[in-house]
């Protein structure tokens, strides 16, 4: 049985391990799916490049406003398609080639499907058909997540086909009606790709907002957005799915009563697990808790000595930005076991690519009313900023929440153009103890531009009273 100095178990945020520091151990790597793991494959990188097309298809809607009269045509999705992926496609081969190849000399990948069967023991089910076993005095389990398929009849037992996001965006063609379970990111991202692109979208939610984990009125503001796109059923829970011609059809329960709802396609975007019990780690020692994610200490180590987790299969935050930070903590780690480095997940930032753009860090108003945390709040329409008003925004804001007596941020929420962009130096400032006043007025903010939206929300709070 081969021995090894490290084995890897999956190559997203795991791929970013090897380095030149570790150049004399024997490394192996383990993969049963696409090399470069979901955010590259199957996630954020090609999801927000089918988001920029949907954007230049939905310009037209926003344009009317402003006088520009233009309309979409047509949609080339093979053309969008395959553009997409035939990038990305060559960078999952490049990847695998790389680590197989003669620049990895120390390396050795495992095309296949790892389950611990012992301590520091993992068996391999290759993908050639045969298996390998492999032993190690460290690991690293950086398996990610999959998607949750809910138990509901028709889904659960496999009758009806249908789509998550591994699949959806391969599809051959358009289709022209889509539902979307689910009220969360992935929901989100894809109605708005796929109603940006012409398709019928009805997306069916259990709760009563969309993007409920967001700040109340960010939530509300797009659900209220998204309502005006496409078919919003909310309080809605599926009862059952079923064939229905070359689509599907399922039994809704909603304020309305019972009732029916036709689609071409079926997309399930209901939330994603952690992938440890797949790598049956307990085999190992290592254990899961409640949400089946692997349980690290703040060092990313498991309870066992030499194995650590990093990003999905481990971490409370499913974001590629968490998934990397904790990449580089685990590198730092094996080599320097004696004087560990801790993952910093104090202001962890997350946006929504959606139209409109969604972004935040902190806390929300809610949970500062709710935990009776002392707060300010400031709520700035992009409408009241010069690059708003030329825009004839309406309706979109950013909401900064601070501690009144420092005066250091706590939480911010936005939801308009270029959230995710616009937000960035307040999630400096909560890593960097600025206050509020000191990034509003201790820098210039370039005129007219939209992140004269923080300079304006930052001096709308109060001036921080001291402790
Ligand atoms: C549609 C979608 C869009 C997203 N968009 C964003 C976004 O815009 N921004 C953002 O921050 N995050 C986004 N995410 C989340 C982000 O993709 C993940 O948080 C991140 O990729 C997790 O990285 P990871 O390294 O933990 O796991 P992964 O990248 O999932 O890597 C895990 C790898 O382990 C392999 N594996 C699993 N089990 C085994 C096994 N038993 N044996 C061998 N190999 C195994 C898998 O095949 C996989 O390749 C998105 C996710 C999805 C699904
Ligand atoms: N832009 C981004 O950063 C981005 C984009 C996509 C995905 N992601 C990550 O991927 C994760 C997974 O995305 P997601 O949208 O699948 O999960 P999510 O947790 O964001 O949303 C899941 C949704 O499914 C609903 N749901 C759960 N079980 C259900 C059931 N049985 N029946 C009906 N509805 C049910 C939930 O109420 C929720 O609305 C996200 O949490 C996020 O961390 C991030």
């Amino acid at each position: 049985m081969p021995h090894f100095d490290l084995v890897i178990i999956g190559t997203g945020s795991g791929n970013s391990i090897p380095g030149p520091e570790f150049d004399d151990w024997s490394i192996a790597i383990v993969e049963d799916g696409l090399f470069g793991g979901t955010c590259l494959n199957v996630g954020c990188i090609p999801t927000k490049m089918f988001v920029h097309p949907a954007e230049l298809a939905d310009a037209a809607r926003h344009g009317r406003a402003l006088g520009v009269n233009a309309q979409l045509n047509s949609v080339d999705w093979p053309g969008i398609r395959d553009r997409i992926f035939g990038r990305i496609d060559a960078i999952e081969a490049g990847g695998r080639r790389y680590r197989e190849g003669p620049e990895c000399p120390n390396t050795t990948v495992f095309a296949g499907r790892g389950r611990f069967t012992g301590p520091k023991a993992l068996h391999i089910d290759l993908h050639d058909g045969g298996t390998s076993s492999v032993t190690a005095d460290r690991f690293v389990l950086a398996a990610g997540s999959h998607a949750v398929v809910p138990d509901i009849p028709g889904l659960a037992d496999g009758t009806v086909p249908f789509h998550t996001s591994d699949t959806i965006m391969r599809l051959d063609r358009l289709p022209a009606s889509i539902a979307i379970l689910g009220g969360g990111y992935i929901a989100a991202e894809f109605a708005h790709v796929f109603s940006s692109f012409g398709v019928a979208v009805t997306q069916i939610a259990r709760g009563a907002r969309l993007l409920k984990s967001q700040d109340l009125d960010v939530s509300a503001q797009f659900t209220k957005e998204a309502a005006a796109r496409y078919q919003v059923l909310l309080n809605t829970k599926v009862g059952g799915v079923a064939k229905a011609g070359d689509g599907v059809e399922l039994q809704v329960e909603g304020p309305d009563g019972q009732h029916a709802i036709k689609a071409e396609l079926l997309l399930v975007a209901t939330g994603r697990r952690p992938n440890g019990a797949g790598l049956d780690v307990g085999k190992t020692g290592v254990g899961l808790d409640g949400h089946g994610r692997v349980v690290v200490d703040e060092f990313q180590r498991t309870s066992v000595d030499g194995i650590y987790a990093l990003g999905d299969v481990s971490s409370r935050y499913q974001l590629k930005h968490v998934a990397n930070h904790e990449a580089r903590v685990v590198r730092h780690n094996l080599a320097h076991p004696d004087a560990p480095i801790s993952s910093d997940h104090r202001f962890v930032p997350a946006a929504v690519f959606c139209d409109p753009q969604i972004a935040s860090v902190g806390i929300t108003e809610a949970h500062a009313v709710k935990a009776g945390i002392p707060h300010a709040v400031k709520t700035q329409l992009y409408g009241d900023i010069a690059a708003g008003w030329a825009r004839e925004d309406t309706g979109h804001f950013l909401k900064v929440i601070a501690d009144p007596a420092t005066g250091l941020l706590l939480g911010v929420h936005a939801i308009g153009p270029e959230a995710a962009t616009v937000i960035q130096p307040l999630i400096q400032a909560m890593h960097f103890r600025q206050t509020a006043h000191d990034v509003a007025r201790k820098q210039y903010w370039i005129h007219p531009a939209l992140s004269e939206l923080v300079e304006n929300a930052l001096l709308g709070l109060p001036e921080a009273t001291g402790r």
